[in-house]
């Protein structure tokens, strides 16, 4: 088995419900794996039992090719995990809590402290006690935490949660060096399809517990339906100026709604739209490609799958 990430008909039950079930998961070394599914999906559920934290119904898990159980104990020193909202030492500052990080994981070079402290941006909270961290700082200590002992496995369950943009461009962009520079595999949880679908190289889709999708990052980008939502003063010109030129136009039901195109010669190409419109008199002032959200593609995966058969 070459997978350094590798489930085979993992599930568990809490009673009738199956907060997972039969999940076949498999990601090869330096991939950054996509593991998407809305609110109760299953997410933290399977990287749980990924991380031996709870024990699978039926199913099994292998992290570098060993069976996941609680007496492996070597395996966790090659793994970096962070699950849901991270806990840290309160009236610790962040460099000291780094320090018994290193401590407890057994790092005798210090240096990887400033390493992690830099690469996060953490330099100007390095010396703030954790209780007065904001939830942004908080959850980019969680990450310093994961990534200290520099694992080559990575296991992040909604990293980017609470951070500001400029935070989920920071961890995006470290999390795309480790794995395309250092070769560490990542399987990052999320419920936002646009932030996984610019990182990851590999993408599943959890659904009531079940997969319901494996698909590349590329592909799934290119599965994703784009409207081009535009709107100008005069929306009846603009509309017939677009439809004489040859172009598909339609309406949202609700008032004051923007028009909308759906085709590719549209959403491929909005500048020649924008430039049919400035010289036919009638300047748009919104011209913007919005991208189906996770929820949306979800929508029609599960219609395609035949519907929702596991309410
Ligand atoms: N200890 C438990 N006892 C009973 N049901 C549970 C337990 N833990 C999880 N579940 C149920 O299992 C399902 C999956 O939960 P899970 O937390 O894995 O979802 P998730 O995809 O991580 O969701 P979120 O994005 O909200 O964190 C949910 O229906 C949840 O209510």
């Amino acid at each position: 088995m070459n997978d350094v990430i590798y489930t085979e008909n993992l599930t568990k039950a809490y009673g009738q419900t199956f907060a997972v079930n039969n999940v076949d998961l498999s990601v090869a070394k330096g991939e950054i794996y996509g593991f998407l599914g809305l609110n109760g999906a299953g997410k933290t559920t399977t990287i749980q039992m990924l991380l031996g934290m709870i024990t699978p119904t039926s199913g099994t898990c292998y992290l570098n090719g060993e069976k996941v159980h609680s007496k492996n104990k070597d395996i966790w020193r090659h793994v970096g995990y962070m699950v849901e909202t991270p806990y840290s030492y309160p009236e610790l500052t962040v460099r000291e809590n780094l320090d018994v990080i290193c401590k407890l994981r057994g790092i005798r070079d210090k240096s990887c402290v400033d390493w992690i402290i830099k690469n996060l941006q953490l330099e100007a909270y390095a010396a703030k006690k954790a209780k007065h961290l904001s939830m942004g700082n908080n959850q980019r200590l969680g990450i310093a935490k994961a990534l200290l002992h520099h694992p080559p496995i990575l296991i992040l369950d909604e990293p980017t949660n609470g951070l500001d943009p400029a935070g989920i461009v920071e961890v995006r962009q470290l999390l795309k060096e480790l794995a395309q520079n250092k070769g560490v595999t990542i399987l990052i949880s999320s419920h936002k399809l646009d932030e996984i679908s610019k990182i990851a190289t590999n993408i599943a889709i959890i659904h009531q517990g079940i997969l319901i999708k494996k698909i590349s990052g590329e592909q799934l980008e290119k599965q994703l339906h784009k409207t081009l939502l535009l709107d100008g003063k005069n929306r009846l010109a603009i509309k017939h100026t677009l439809l004489t030129a040859g172009y598909k136009v339609t309406t949202n039901n609700e008032e004051n709604s923007p028009l909308q195109m759906k085709e590719a010669n549209a959403v491929h190409d909005p500048g020649k739209i924008a430039t049919l419109l400035v010289n036919a008199g009638y300047p748009p002032t919104l011209l913007q490609v919005v991208k189906e959200d996770l929820e949306m593609y979800f929508l029609r995966t599960i219609q395609e799958f035949g519907g929702d058969q596991h309410e």
